[in-house]
């Protein structure tokens, strides 16, 4: 038998959407997948031809993109980021719906208008996508790169502005902050390296079922 394939899940909050979808896609994990006291981080499945790897939602596309997993699920929010050329995402599973915006406290917005801006500090976990945003209408972004808790940011004085994801609100509300502009709309997507696809001949039957998987 071929080595199986290996799919990259996201640890976070992905994967609680995630799994139902890998059911209905066949694919169920060995039980130690779901059970938080194990440090094992590659499983085996239902799918004798199917690993999963259990990594960072960044790392996601960093493994598949050097072919070191086939495939994987990782949020737009972070493809875009990232922008790797290896990466081929067929398929948007609908889940993980959420946005990338930029927010300010609330005070500031009162009095702000983002037309007049010409340069913005602002701190995020995704400064090419914000950077990227910005330069497009001729604003030069200046970014502080954080890997979580942006929302600290402007209360403490390390940028004014922070460009992350929102979902309910709850966190900007709870930190003072209003959103101001929407720079993405954001879902997971199936992502597949590029070269796996054309050799590796489980693939192309793996991304339909997926397919049929969301539909269903
Ligand atoms: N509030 C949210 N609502 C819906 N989806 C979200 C939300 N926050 C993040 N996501 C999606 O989940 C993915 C992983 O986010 P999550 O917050 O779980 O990771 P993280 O904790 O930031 O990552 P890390 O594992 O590097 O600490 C994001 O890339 C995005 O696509
Ligand atoms: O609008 P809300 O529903 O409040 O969701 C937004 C929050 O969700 C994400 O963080 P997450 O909770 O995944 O934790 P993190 O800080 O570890 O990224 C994001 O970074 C926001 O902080």
């Amino acid at each position: 038998m071929s080595d199986p394939i290996i799919l990259a899940v996201p640890k976070g909050r992905i994967l609680g959407e995630a799994l139902p979808l890998l059911a209905r896609a066949g694919i169920v994990p060995e039980a130690a997948f779901a059970d938080d006291s194990s440090r094992a981080l590659r499983f085996r499945t239902n799918q004798p031809d199917i690993d999963l790897i259990r990594v960072r939602a960044f790392d996601v596309a960093t493994f598949v993109a050097h072919g070191a997993a086939q495939m994987g699920i990782v949020g737009s929010d972070v493809l875009a980021e990232f922008d790797y050329s290896e990466l081929y995402a067929p398929v948007d599973l609908g889940i993980g719906h959420c946005r990338l915006s930029v927010a300010e406290p609330a005070d500031m917005a009162a009095k702000d208008d983002p037309r007049g801006w010409s340069h913005v500090r602002i701190a995020t976990k995704y400064p090419h996508v914000t950077r990227r945003h910005f330069e497009g209408r001729g604003v030069q972004a200046e970014c502080v790169k954080l890997n979580g808790a942006m929302e600290l940011a402007p209360v403490l004085g390390l940028a004014p502005r922070i460009v992350d994801l929102v979902s309910s609100g709850r966190t900007l509300q709870e930190n003072g902050l209003v959103e101001v502009e929407v720079i993405a709309q954001v879902t997971s997507r199936l992502i597949v390296n590029r070269a796996a696809f054309k050799t590796r001949g489980q693939v192309v039957p793996l991304v339909d079922r997926f397919r049929q998987a969301v539909a269903a």
